[in-house]
C-alpha cells in the first residue's frame, strides 16, 4: 500500500497497525552531513524517503517549512541542559505546548493536500487523554474536506487541556467527553475503524492518533536533531521518554534503526505502568487504569507496543494477533529469547505521583526550571536508568507546564506557570463538547448524526 493509502486509512483491514516493508538507513557521512540544517530541511531528509512521489518534493518542502514556522522558538525543539550531559529536548514550542503538533500540525497539512487532489471527504475519528485533541483539532481545522471527532474522558484532562479542545469553535469541530478512561475512547475508536458502516458509506474515518504511521514518521526526526546538535553522530546519544501509547519511544527505535547511533532507550512510565513491568519481568498484564498527575499518559493498552511486538515476533502479524487477543483476557508472556531481545532495546522505570512532585521541586530549585509533570517522569527516569555519564542523556520534554498547574502546585512550588500569547484568554472563551456515556454505539450515532453531509 502507497503512503497516501496509508495516511487516509489508519488501521490496516485486519485490525493490525501499517509498518513499514523496509525503512531507510542512513550512513554516518550521511547524517553528519546534514548539521547545520534546518528543522525543516532535516525532516525532508529524513520524510522524503517514506513519502516518496505521492507528493511532489516542491511541495513537500513547502509543506514542512509552512508546519515548523508555526513553532515558537528558532530552533523548533531547543535543548536545555540541566546538568553535565543531561538535557531536556523541549518539544512544546508548537501552538499547542506538547511534542504532538511536530506530527500533527503536518498532517493536518498531508491530509489537505491528498483529500484535496483526491476530491474526497474523511470523518477523523480520534481517542485523546489531553495532548492529541487540541494538536489534532488546530492542525485539521481549516481542512476543507474533514469532519473531527474528538473523544476524551470525561474529567480526566487537566482543565487546559479540556479549554484547548473545547475552545476552538467550528461547524466541523465536535469534542466529545466520554464517561471512561482514555483506553475506553481508544477502543470505540480502533472498533469504530474496523467497522465503519455507521457511516453509511458516505465518508470514511482517518486517524489523527499514533496507530497513524505518519505520527510515527514525523516524530522520528526530532532524534535526529537533537543528536546532531549535541556531536551525533560521532558520538552515542541515551534518550529517556515518557511513555504512555509507546507512539514517541517507538520513533526513537526507528531512529536507531535508521542509522542513528543511539546507546539507550529509557522507557519512562506513570503508576500505569504495564510496559516497565513488561521489560523488568516479562509479564504483560493489564491492570485498573490510575487517574495521575501526568493524565496525557493514563494509559494502559499501549497501540504502538504492538508495532513492537512485531518486530520482536520476526514479523509474524498471526502471531501477534493471537498474542494480544491473548493479552485482552489475561497476563501473557513472550520467549524468553525475544524478551531478552526487547531489554537489550530499552530500559524502563515507573515514577509515582509523589516522585514527580519531588523530580519537579527538585529540578526548579537546582536549576530555576520548571518540568511538566510528564517530563518529571522522563527526567527522573533517566536519572535512575542511566548506564554510561559520558553518554549525553536527552530527556524528550513532552508538554509545557502551564498545561498542568495542578501538579505544579501539588509539588509545593509557588511559581506559577503562565500560559503564552495567544493562549491567554483561555478560561474566558466559550466552550463546547458534549457528555456521551461510555457506549460505542452512542458515539457512533452522535458521529453519523453530526459530521457535515449526513
Ligand atoms: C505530555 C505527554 N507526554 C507523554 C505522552 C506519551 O507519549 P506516547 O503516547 O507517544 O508514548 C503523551 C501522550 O501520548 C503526552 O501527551
Ligand atoms: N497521550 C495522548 C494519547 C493518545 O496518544 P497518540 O499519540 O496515540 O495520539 C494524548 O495526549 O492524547
Amino acid at each position: 500500500m502507497g503512503f497516501e493509502d496509508v495516511l487516509l486509512t489508519g488501521l490496516a483491514s485486519d485490525g493490525g497497525l501499517y509498518v513499514p516493508e523496509s525503512l531507510p538507513h542512513f550512513s554516518l557521512e550521511e547524517i553528519r552531513s546534514w548539521r547545520g540544517l534546518s528543522y525543516s530541511e532535516l525532516a525532508f531528509n529524513i520524510m522524503h524517503p517514506f513519502v516518496s512521489d505521492a507528493i511532489p518534493e516542491d511541495d513537500f518542502r513547502k509543506m514542512l517549512d509552512e508546519t515548523y514556522a508555526g513553532f515558537a522558538h528558532k530552533a523548533v525543539a531547543p535543548l536545555v541542559q540541566l546538568d553535565t550531559n543531561e538535557w531536556v529536548l523541549e518539544l512544546f514550542r508548537g501552538p499547542t505546548l506538547a511534542f504532538k503538533d511536530f506530527a500533527l500540525q503536518l498532517l493536518g497539512r498531508l491530509l489537505d493536500y491528498v483529500l484535496e487532489k483526491r476530491k474526497q471527504h474523511v470523518v477523523i475519528m480520534g481517542a485523546t487523554s489531553g495532548d492529541t485533541g487540541s494538536a489534532a483539532i488546530e492542525g485539521c481545522r481549516h481542512c476543507e474536506h474533514v469532519d473531527i471527532f474528538i473523544l476524551h474522558p470525561h474529567q480526566r484532562v487537566s482543565e487546559v487541556q479540556r479549554r484547548q479542545m473545547t475552545t476552538v469553535i467550528g461547524d466541523n469541530i465536535h469534542n466529545i467527553a466520554v464517561e471512561g478512561n482514555f483506553d475506553d475512547c481508544q477502543k470505540m475508536v480502533k472498533e469504530s475503524f474496523g467497522d465503519q458502516s455507521f457511516l453509511g458509506g458516505k465518508t470514511q474515518l482517518a486517524a489523527v492518533n499514533s496507530i497513524n504511521w505518519a505520527r510515527i514518521m514525523a516524530q522520528i526526526v526530532y532524534y535526529f536533531q537533537a543528536s546532531l546538535a549535541l556531536g551525533g553522530p560521532d558520538r552515542s546519544m541515551a534518550f529517556s521518554v515518557p511513555t504512555g501509547n509507546f507512539g514517541d519511544i517507538f520513533a526513537g527505535y526507528l531512529a536507531k534503526k535508521m542509522g542513528l547511533p543511539i546507546s539507550q532507550l529509557v522507557i519512562a512510565t506513570n503508576r500505569n505502568d504495564i510496559l516497565h513491568r513488561f521489560m523488568s519481568g516479562n509479564r504483560y498484564e493489564q491492570h485498573q487504569l490510575e487517574h495521575t498527575l501526568s493524565p496525557s499518559m493514563d494509559i494502559m493498552v499501549s497501540s504502538n507496543f504492538e508495532r513492537l511486538l512485531f518486530d520482536l515476533h520476526g514479523r509474524d502479524g498471526a502471531a501477534v494477533k493471537e498474542l494480544l487477543e491473548n493479552a485482552a483476557k489475561g497476563p501473557v508472556s513472550i520467549e524468553d529469547y525475544r524478551w531478552r531481545h526487547a531489554r537489550k532495546l530499552f530500559d524502563s522505570d515507573a515514577v509515582d505521583d509523589k516522585t514527580t512532585c519531588e523530580t519537579i521541586r527538585e529540578v526548579f530549585e537546582q536549576n530555576e526550571y520548571l518540568l511538566d509533570p510528564h517530563t518529571a517522569i522522563g527526567v527522573k527516569a533517566a536519572r535512575n536508568c542511566r548506564r554510561d555519564p559520558s553518554v549525553p542523556m536527552i530527556t524528550l520534554g513532552t508538554a509545557h507546564p502551564a498545561k498542568f498547574p495542578d501538579a505544579i502546585a501539588e509539588s509545593g512550588l509557588t511559581v506559577k506557570p503562565e500560559l503564552p500569547p495567544h493562549m491567554a484568554d483561555l478560561f474566558e472563551r466559550e466552550e463546547r463538547y458534549t457528555v456521551l456515556d461510555n457506549d460505542v454505539t452512542g458515539v457512533q450515532s452522535f458521529i453519523a448524526e453530526h459530521w457535515k453531509n449526513a
